[in-house]
Protein backbone atom coordinates (compact mmCIF):
# COMPACT_ATOMS: atom_id res chain seq x y z
CA UNK A 1 0.00 0.00 0.00
CA UNK A 2 1.31 3.03 -0.66
CA UNK A 3 2.14 5.62 1.92
CA UNK A 4 -0.08 9.01 0.95
CA UNK A 5 2.16 11.99 0.75
CA UNK A 6 -0.06 14.61 -0.87
CA UNK A 7 -3.90 14.56 -0.42
CA UNK A 8 -6.04 14.63 -3.67
CA UNK A 9 -9.55 15.83 -3.96
CA UNK A 10 -13.01 14.07 -4.77
CA UNK A 11 -12.73 14.92 -7.94
CA UNK A 12 -9.24 13.34 -8.61
CA UNK A 13 -10.74 10.35 -6.32
CA UNK A 14 -13.73 10.32 -8.83
CA UNK A 15 -11.32 9.83 -11.29
CA UNK A 16 -9.45 6.96 -10.22
CA UNK A 17 -9.42 3.28 -11.50
CA UNK A 18 -10.05 0.25 -9.24
CA UNK A 19 -5.87 -0.43 -9.11
CA UNK A 20 -5.59 3.28 -8.35
CA UNK A 21 -8.46 3.92 -5.78
CA UNK A 22 -7.32 0.77 -4.06
CA UNK A 23 -3.41 1.61 -3.93
CA UNK A 24 -5.24 5.12 -1.74
CA UNK A 25 -7.84 3.46 0.13
CA UNK A 26 -6.65 -0.29 0.45
CA UNK A 27 -5.87 0.17 4.18
CA UNK A 28 -8.12 2.26 5.32
CA UNK A 29 -9.42 -0.96 6.74
CA UNK A 30 -6.42 -2.49 8.24
CA UNK A 31 -5.13 -4.71 5.40
CA UNK A 32 -8.55 -5.03 3.87
CA UNK A 33 -8.54 -4.02 0.41
CA UNK A 34 -12.01 -5.96 -0.17
CA UNK A 35 -13.46 -2.95 1.76
CA UNK A 36 -12.05 -0.27 -0.63
CA UNK A 37 -13.36 -2.26 -3.78
CA UNK A 38 -16.44 -2.06 -2.27
CA UNK A 39 -16.69 1.66 -1.66
CA UNK A 40 -15.39 2.28 -5.23
CA UNK A 41 -18.30 0.47 -6.82
CA UNK A 42 -19.88 3.51 -5.07
CA UNK A 43 -18.40 6.06 -7.31
CA UNK A 44 -18.77 9.46 -7.98
CA UNK A 45 -18.73 10.88 -4.69
CA UNK A 46 -19.97 13.77 -4.04
CA UNK A 47 -17.97 14.87 -1.07
CA UNK A 48 -16.18 13.25 1.65
CA UNK A 49 -19.37 12.11 3.26
CA UNK A 50 -20.39 9.82 0.85
CA UNK A 51 -17.06 7.75 1.30
CA UNK A 52 -17.83 7.98 4.89
CA UNK A 53 -21.08 6.56 4.72
CA UNK A 54 -19.68 3.71 2.07
CA UNK A 55 -17.24 2.51 4.74
CA UNK A 56 -20.08 2.03 7.60
CA UNK A 57 -21.98 0.45 5.27
CA UNK A 58 -19.54 -1.99 4.66
CA UNK A 59 -18.83 -2.70 7.87
CA UNK A 60 -22.18 -2.96 9.70
CA UNK A 61 -23.06 -5.02 6.62
CA UNK A 62 -21.13 -8.11 7.08
CA UNK A 63 -21.66 -11.08 9.05
CA UNK A 64 -20.28 -11.34 12.57
CA UNK A 65 -17.71 -13.88 11.50
CA UNK A 66 -16.29 -10.72 8.90
CA UNK A 67 -16.15 -8.60 11.06
CA UNK A 68 -13.83 -11.13 13.83
CA UNK A 69 -12.21 -11.98 10.59
CA UNK A 70 -11.45 -7.81 10.22
CA UNK A 71 -10.44 -7.30 13.84
CA UNK A 72 -8.04 -10.16 13.37
CA UNK A 73 -6.16 -8.61 10.92
CA UNK A 74 -4.98 -5.76 13.56
CA UNK A 75 -1.67 -5.38 14.80
CA UNK A 76 -1.56 -5.48 18.47
CA UNK A 77 -1.02 -2.50 20.47
CA UNK A 78 2.72 -2.70 21.15
CA UNK A 79 4.95 -0.46 23.09
CA UNK A 80 8.39 0.50 21.78
CA UNK A 81 10.06 -2.57 23.21
CA UNK A 82 7.88 -5.07 21.07
CA UNK A 83 9.06 -5.41 17.15
CA UNK A 84 7.29 -3.40 15.16
CA UNK A 85 8.68 -4.12 11.59
CA UNK A 86 5.69 -5.54 10.46
CA UNK A 87 3.00 -2.43 11.51
CA UNK A 88 1.38 -0.61 8.55
CA UNK A 89 2.80 2.95 8.57
CA UNK A 90 -0.57 3.80 9.19
CA UNK A 91 -0.64 2.04 12.58
CA UNK A 92 2.68 2.48 13.25
CA UNK A 93 1.78 6.70 13.51
CA UNK A 94 -1.27 5.99 14.75
CA UNK A 95 -0.23 3.62 17.86
CA UNK A 96 2.86 6.87 18.11
CA UNK A 97 0.27 9.62 18.03
CA UNK A 98 -0.73 7.60 21.68
CA UNK A 99 2.50 7.83 22.63
CA UNK A 100 3.08 4.19 22.85
CA UNK A 101 6.64 4.62 21.33
CA UNK A 102 7.45 6.21 24.52
CA UNK A 103 5.86 4.01 27.06
CA UNK A 104 8.67 2.15 29.84
CA UNK A 105 9.63 -1.58 30.09
CA UNK A 106 6.79 -2.56 33.01
CA UNK A 107 3.96 -0.32 30.98
CA UNK A 108 5.30 -2.23 27.75
CA UNK A 109 4.86 -5.93 29.63
CA UNK A 110 1.60 -4.76 31.63
CA UNK A 111 0.48 -3.92 27.66
CA UNK A 112 1.64 -7.57 26.17
CA UNK A 113 -0.13 -9.22 29.41
CA UNK A 114 -3.58 -7.64 28.83
CA UNK A 115 -3.39 -8.08 24.91
CA UNK A 116 -2.84 -11.70 25.49
CA UNK A 117 -5.43 -11.91 28.21
CA UNK A 118 -7.66 -10.26 25.74
CA UNK A 119 -6.88 -12.46 22.84
CA UNK A 120 -7.07 -15.48 25.26
CA UNK A 121 -10.81 -14.71 25.86
CA UNK A 122 -12.04 -13.45 22.21
CA UNK A 123 -9.96 -14.67 20.10
CA UNK A 124 -8.52 -11.28 18.27
CA UNK A 125 -6.79 -8.45 19.04
CA UNK A 126 -7.78 -5.69 21.26
CA UNK A 127 -8.67 -2.67 19.05
CA UNK A 128 -8.96 0.59 19.82
CA UNK A 129 -8.53 4.23 17.66
CA UNK A 130 -5.22 5.00 19.22
CA UNK A 131 -5.61 8.63 17.98
CA UNK A 132 -8.51 9.08 20.33
CA UNK A 133 -6.74 7.63 23.29
CA UNK A 134 -3.28 7.97 25.57
CA UNK A 135 -1.58 4.59 27.27
CA UNK A 136 -3.39 5.37 30.47
CA UNK A 137 -7.30 5.16 28.81
CA UNK A 138 -5.84 2.17 26.58
CA UNK A 139 -5.07 0.41 29.54
CA UNK A 140 -8.18 1.18 31.09
CA UNK A 141 -10.30 0.43 28.38
CA UNK A 142 -8.40 -3.39 27.97
CA UNK A 143 -8.87 -3.72 31.79
CA UNK A 144 -12.73 -2.85 31.33
CA UNK A 145 -13.77 -4.36 28.04
CA UNK A 146 -12.26 -8.09 28.58
CA UNK A 147 -15.35 -8.20 30.85
CA UNK A 148 -17.85 -7.68 27.94
CA UNK A 149 -19.82 -10.33 26.44
CA UNK A 150 -18.18 -11.57 23.06
CA UNK A 151 -20.85 -10.40 20.65
CA UNK A 152 -21.31 -6.89 22.28
CA UNK A 153 -17.06 -6.84 22.32
CA UNK A 154 -16.92 -7.09 18.52
CA UNK A 155 -19.54 -4.28 18.29
CA UNK A 156 -17.56 -2.29 20.32
CA UNK A 157 -14.55 -3.08 18.33
CA UNK A 158 -16.00 -2.21 15.69
CA UNK A 159 -17.00 0.90 16.20
CA UNK A 160 -13.02 1.57 16.86
CA UNK A 161 -12.18 0.01 13.21
CA UNK A 162 -14.73 2.86 12.09
CA UNK A 163 -13.43 5.80 14.03
CA UNK A 164 -10.19 4.22 12.87
CA UNK A 165 -11.29 4.50 8.99
CA UNK A 166 -12.70 7.93 9.41
CA UNK A 167 -9.16 9.26 10.29
CA UNK A 168 -7.60 7.22 7.71
CA UNK A 169 -10.14 8.72 4.64
CA UNK A 170 -9.10 12.17 6.43
CA UNK A 171 -5.70 11.59 5.48
CA UNK A 172 -6.24 10.88 2.46
CA UNK A 173 -8.85 13.30 0.81
CA UNK A 174 -7.84 17.18 0.59
CA UNK A 175 -11.28 18.97 2.14
N1 LIG B 1 -4.93 -3.07 17.90
C1 LIG B 1 -5.33 -1.87 17.43
O1 LIG B 1 -6.21 -1.22 17.97
N2 LIG B 1 -4.70 -1.42 16.32
C2 LIG B 1 -5.13 -0.25 15.67
N3 LIG B 1 -5.56 0.89 16.36
C3 LIG B 1 -5.20 1.98 15.67
O2 LIG B 1 -5.49 3.14 15.94
N4 LIG B 1 -4.40 1.61 14.62
C4 LIG B 1 -4.25 0.26 14.62
O3 LIG B 1 -3.59 -0.41 13.88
Amino acid sequence: MQSITKKITIQEVNSLNEPSFTQFFGNIIEHCPSAAIAIFKKKPFDNIIDIYDGIISFLRNISLKEKVEILKMHPDLAGKFENTVNLTIESQKEQQSAGLHLISLDETEELRQLNNGYKLKFGFPFVICARDNTIVSIVRAIKERINNEEEYEVGISMKEVEKIAMKRINDIINL
